[in-house]
């Protein structure tokens, strides 16, 4: 926030491009390069939107994902500036929030242009304080492939008579271009090279963004909902609500570093990770036999390190997964591994980062890891980790030693 802010203070005039950009195409960057050179401003700042007010949370892809193809698509132009003040802010997104924040960041005598489609400008009076937002800026209004210029105008009559100084009308070249148009290609594998930066285009490749969602599918013996009440009365209340952070947590996770099967998986080994911890003794132990559950050293000495390995087995059998990587994020979410899996990592991290988790010294940094780089966020969990058995003088399992090498040296 701090970089932004020195971006802005020297600006005289902004255009701020508002969108969701699921995903940003060269329909924007058009319009808003048009945008600058027609008003001469001094920089166009993209703002993605953190949780829009006119579009269900589930219709639109993880923030981040936006945020970054965003950044990906204006880098090489020194007037383009991205902005995460949407992103970042808690809550349901509103322009004149947008824009009184931004206004805080610039010179009192800023000139703001927000620019919108045609499309969007005669929904503006449906926006939140619609008065006050035309108060503090101007708007673009871009003709867009299909709007009759007549019809904007008469669309958005009731606006133009009361703040025609404050609108402003603009053809851009006609791109027939729009984010949905580019989620349906992609879905159905059609070529959507040319419509968005290839950087664009690449990461959307990636990270599997906008595939076919029922090719991906994972298909599990149990539906989920049949699984959560066999854990209901297998757990605790409060483990139940621990297990149910930990599923979410690991979703999130999986938004950003999976694919739509990993976000499936992920949800189902944050569910199943702890399944067997609250066996009474004599279950576990019978448990550990029947399923062959291999025993060491230190499992035999410390006893609460057995639920992981013996809930891959349980999972195997009372939940009837067969998904080997399931599997591992279950037996390895307590001690970790050396070279684990994505969908092992995020079980790992999610189990340590949960919402539901108290405040204890470590998780703050660890959540901020978690969203930055998988393989940083296991080591600093591993060290904290190892400290703390050590401290309470328990025993340490090998598996955790060999894990915090391995990220020590990736
Ligand atoms: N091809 C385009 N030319 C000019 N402006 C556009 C174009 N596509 C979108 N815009 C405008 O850019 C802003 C952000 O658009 P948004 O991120 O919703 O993309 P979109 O392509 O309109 O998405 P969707 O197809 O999902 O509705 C809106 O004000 C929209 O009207
Ligand atoms: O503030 C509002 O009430 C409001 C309602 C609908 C849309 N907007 C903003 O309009 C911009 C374009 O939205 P969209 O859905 O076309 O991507 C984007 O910045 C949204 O946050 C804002």
């Amino acid at each position: 926030m701090r970089n932004e802010i020195a971006n802005f203070r020297n600006c005289k005039s902004i255009a701020i491009m508002g969108g969701t950009f699921d995903p940003i195409h060269y329909g924007h960057l058009v319009t808003a390069e048009a945008v600058r050179h027609r008003f001469h401003v001094d920089k166009v700042v993209f703002i993605p939107t953190g949780r829009p007010a006119h579009k269900s949370h589930k219709e639109v892809t993880h923030n981040e994902h936006r945020y970054l193809m965003t950044v990906l698509a204006t880098m090489r132009n020194e007037n383009f500036e991205v902005s995460r003040i949407e992103i970042d802010r808690p809550g349901t997104t509103y322009t004149i929030d947008t824009i009184e924040q931004l206004k805080k960041m610039c010179r009192p005598d800023v000139r703001l242009y927000f620019i919108t489609g045609a499309d969007a400008i005669h929904q503006i009076m449906s926006w939140k304080e619609p008065e006050r937002l035309l108060s503090l800026c101007d708007f673009v209004a871009v003709t867009r492939p299909g709007y009759q210029k007549n019809q904007m105008f008469e669309e958005i009559g009731e606006i133009q008579e009361k703040y025609a100084s404050r609108i402003h009308y603009m053809e851009v070249p006609a791109l027939a271009i729009s984010s949905s148009d580019i989620r349906t290609r992609a879905q159905r594998g059609m070529p959507i090279q040319y419509l968005l930066p290839q950087e664009v285009e690449d990461y959307i490749h990636k990270f599997g963004l906008y595939q076919n969602e029922r090719k991906d599918e994972v298909k599990f013996m149990l539906p989920i909902e049949v699984m959560q009440e066999k854990l209901q009365s297998a757990l605790s209340v409060k483990r139940y609500i621990h297990t149910m952070g930990v599923s979410e947590e690991a979703v999130r996770l999986a938004e950003i570093y999976g694919t739509q099967a990993d976000r499936q998986k992920a949800k189902v080994a944050g569910l199943l990770h702890d399944c067997a911890k609250d066996y009474p003794k004599e279950l576990r132990q019978r448990f550990c036999k029947e399923y062959k559950v291999k025993m060491d050293e230190i499992l035999e000495q410390q006893p609460d390190l057995i639920h992981p390995f013996l809930g891959a087995e349980v999972a195997k059998r009372e939940y009837k997964i067969k998904d080997e990587d399931i599997l591992n994020a279950i037996r390895y979410h307590t001690t970790g591994r050396a070279g684990m899996s994505i969908l092992e990592k995020i079980v790992f991290i999610a189990d340590y980062i949960e919402p539901n988790r108290e405040q204890f010294e470590g998780l703050d940094e660890a959540r901020r890891l978690a969203y930055l780089d998988l393989d940083m966020a296991m080591r600093f969990i591993l060290e904290q980790t190892i400290d703390f058995v050590k401290e309470r003088g328990r025993l340490l399992h090998p598996l955790s030693l060999e894990a915090l090498e391995y990220y020590k040296n990736k």
